[in-house]
């Protein structure tokens, strides 16, 4: 079986890739870093590093080969070979290959090919790969899209790994360091023809409870830490975590989107509880380098309606929960500052042109006028 990967970054190569390629499956990489590709292409294989307690652990990833997703007549004749497709290029970039996918579904289907191709986003992103159907039928003409639909299945899924950027390694720039620790889920209901068997690919009828599970506890938690440590001074995640101030309020906020979890999935408490621990636990992990400003990057993409913060926030107005730290959250995330990131960039223009009501109106799309009054309240006392 042969699947071809889009973003060959870290979640690419520390995750998903290996995955796939320690499956016995052939991954083919596209990506616009002509850099990694060629390295990729040349080595037939790279390594990945996994840390943590009493594990230092080097795995070689082979049976791989790669191409620049700017190659299009080398890239379209691929989709008429493969079995799988899985992206982790980033929620934003998903439009952008879009037009690539549906182009490749076209050259798939023209060639009269009626094996099952199934497509998974592997973004942090609350289904992500319908939101990619959705752009890829954009781009296919109305008579192929009953095919398309027959043949082709868009499976939703939950990625959970943390894999920090690569340190520059002049020996071997290939090289990803990643957490023992790992979760892929995939909705078992969305597949043409067989489910493919991938070692550590779990299967389930209930991807929402898990992908919110995993979004609005670690990833609420990772962004609160990120903001609050940037706002403290902080360059690194287990810096910040290890703060006990910064702590209490990452679990603070955490328990709060938890009890909307709770309510909504009926999770056991205790174990939620649990589950909240070990994500503290993997935020101090001592062994991974990972900075503040790669988990608070795209703020506008977390300050989102129905991202990490404003959704939990959301789901606590609609059972009547209790909101403080949430609310001090999203505040904490409004102070974000990275000249670096456009996204930061823009959002400091605006609050700075128009004021933290008309931001949260914007960006959040929040529209309680209460609820904007207590968070403009939290911003301004944190200034
Ligand atoms: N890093 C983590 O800890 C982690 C964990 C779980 C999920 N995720 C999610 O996985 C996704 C990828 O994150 P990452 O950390 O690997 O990011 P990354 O920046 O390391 O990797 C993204 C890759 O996509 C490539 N890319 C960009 N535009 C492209 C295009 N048009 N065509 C092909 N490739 C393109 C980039 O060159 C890059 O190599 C994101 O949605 C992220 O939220 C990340
Ligand atoms: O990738 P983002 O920007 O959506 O979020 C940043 C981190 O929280 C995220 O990458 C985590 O490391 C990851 O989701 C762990 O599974």
């Amino acid at each position: 079986m042969q699947a071809l990967h889009f973003g060959a970054g870290n979640i690419g190569r520390g995750f998903i890739g290996k995955l796939l390629a320690d499956s016995g499956i052939k991954v083919i990489f596209a990506d616009v870093n002509e850099k990694i590709i060629d390295l990729l292409r040349s080595q037939g294989s790279y390594r990945v590093k996994i840390v943590g307690d009493n594990l230092d652990l080097v795995e070689e990833v082979n049976n791989i080969s790669a191409i620049n997703s700017k190659d299009i007549d080398g890239l379209i004749p691929l989709f008429t070979q493969v079995d799988l497709i899985t992206t982790a290029v980033g929620p934003n970039v998903l439009k952008i290959i879009a037009p690539t996918l549906a182009q490749g579904i076209l050259a798939r289907l023209a060639q009269g090919n009626t094996r099952p191709l199934n497509i998974i986003a592997c973004e942090n992103m609350v289904r992500g790969t319908s939101f990619l159907k959705e752009q890829v039928f954009a781009h296919l003409p109305q008579e192929a899209r009953a095919s398309a639909e027959r043949l082709i299945g868009f499976v939703d899924s939950a990625v959970d790994r943390i894999v920090p950027p690569v340190q520059a390694d002049e020996a071997d720039p290939l090289l990803v360091t990643v957490e023992a620790f790992s979760e892929w889920i995939v909705d078992q209901t969305q597949f043409k023809g067989e489910i493919p068997t991938i070692k550590g690919m779990e299967k389930t009828d209930n991807l929402m409870a898990f992908v919110e599970r995993k979004l609005f506890t670690l990833n609420t938690g990772h962004a609160v830490t990120a903001y609050y440590g940037k706002l403290k001074g902080y360059r690194f995640v287990r810096e910040s975590i290890e703060d006990p101030e910064v702590k209490a309020f990452v679990k603070a906020v955490m328990q709060e989107s938890g009890a909307v979890l709770i309510k909504r999935y009926a999770f056991d408490p205790q174990a939620h509880s649990a589950y909240i621990e070990k994500i503290l636990q993997r935020f101090a992990n001592p062994y991974l380098t990972d900075e503040v400003d790669r988990v608070g990057r795209e703020p506008l993409r977390k300050l989102s309606y129905n991202d990490r913060l404003i959704k939990p926030l959301r789901g606590t107005l609609e059972y009547g929960l209790a909101h403080q730290n949430l609310m001090r959250a999203v505040a904490t995330a409004l102070h974000y500052r990275n000249e670096q990131d456009p996204q930061a960039q823009e959002l400091q223009h605006y609050l700075c042109a128009k004021g933290v009501r008309a931001t949260l109106q914007k960006y959040c799309e929040l529209q309680e006028e209460g609820l904007i009054e207590e968070i403009a309240a939290i911003y301004h006392e944190i200034k």
